[in-house]
């Protein structure tokens, strides 16, 4: 799937503010960075993200678009239940490791969500949001990494406005969580384990979707795929599952 690159530049606004606001008050200003409305531009187009002029939601609201973060109106930044910690250890951690692990079991449809890609498949997967594996064990790493609990403790699966969910949104939201606390990701490895679908025609898509989510190139982030050779749950075709590491850097 090719991701609709396109924002409002209504949802941008309040990060052309921030940006400016921050250069000023780091001492900096336009002759280094030049105009930072500009400066935000080339940056998206250098991502190939246009802006588009339309009062629906934004397609890439809560995502990070290289350094900016566009605001998620669906989500109070800082969450509440996951504050940031005020002051950080004189000498913090420069980097931080998490991993992630995911099921869902195969139930009626034509498709599975595989990293934001929509994979065509005699099989769909039950799930209380689109069921991506990839993005759920991804989400995981993240969230281990800075050790904020789980995907089910933000998203929790009781909650109504998480049903039928693009997982994106989770991803972006655990991006800007690992921002605000003062880290960017490092990279990433995620291994999907079904017979099928085949994942590898797949790859680079999702490799795409998820690096053009969290703001990094594509080779930071690795996905790959392995059948476990007919045994198991995956093996007998009952679900798909995904492992996934990360690495956070300080930023
Ligand atoms: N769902 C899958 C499973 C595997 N692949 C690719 O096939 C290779 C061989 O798989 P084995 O389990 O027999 O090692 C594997 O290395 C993957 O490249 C796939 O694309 N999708
Ligand atoms: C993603 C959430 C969202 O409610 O539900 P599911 O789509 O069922 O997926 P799961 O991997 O079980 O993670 C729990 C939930 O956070």
């Amino acid at each position: 799937m090719v991701a609709d690159r396109s924002v409002t530049s209504a949802a941008l606004l309040p990060f052309f503010v921030y940006e400016d606001f921050s250069a000023i008050l780091q001492g900096r200003h336009s002759r280094e960075r030049g105009n930072p409305a500009t400066f935000a531009r080339e940056r998206l187009k250098a991502l190939d993200v246009r802006l588009r002029r339309s009062k629906a939601e934004p397609a890439f609201a809560g995502m990070t678009i290289g350094k900016y973060a566009v605001p998620d109106s669906r989500f109070p930044i800082p969450d509440s239940r996951f504050p940031i910690p005020r002051s950080h250890p004189q000498r913090p951690h420069p980097m931080r490791i998490g991993q992630g692990y995911d099921v869902h079991a195969f139930g009626d449809g034509d498709h599975v969500m595989l990293g934001g890609v929509r994979v065509p498949h005699d099989r769909g997967v039950l799930a209380h949001s689109d069921g991506d594996v990839v993005l759920h064990a991804l989400c995981d790493a993240m969230l281990g990494a800075l050790a904020l609990g789980d995907i089910g403790q933000h998203f929790p699966p009781s909650d109504e406005r998480w049903r039928g969910a693009d997982s994106r949104t989770f991803l972006r939201h655990c991006n800007s969580l690992i921002g605000e606390r003062g880290y960017r990701l490092g990279n990433a490895d995620i291994t999907v384990v079904c017979e099928r679908p085949k994942v590898g025609p797949h790859a680079l898509a999702m490799r795409e979707a998820i690096a053009a989510d969290l703001g990094v190139e594509v080779d930071a982030i690795s996905v790959k795929a392995t059948t476990s050779e007919q045994l198991g749950f995956t093996g007998r075709r009952e679900g798909i599952a995904a492992m996934a590491v990360c690495l956070l850097l300080r930023a």
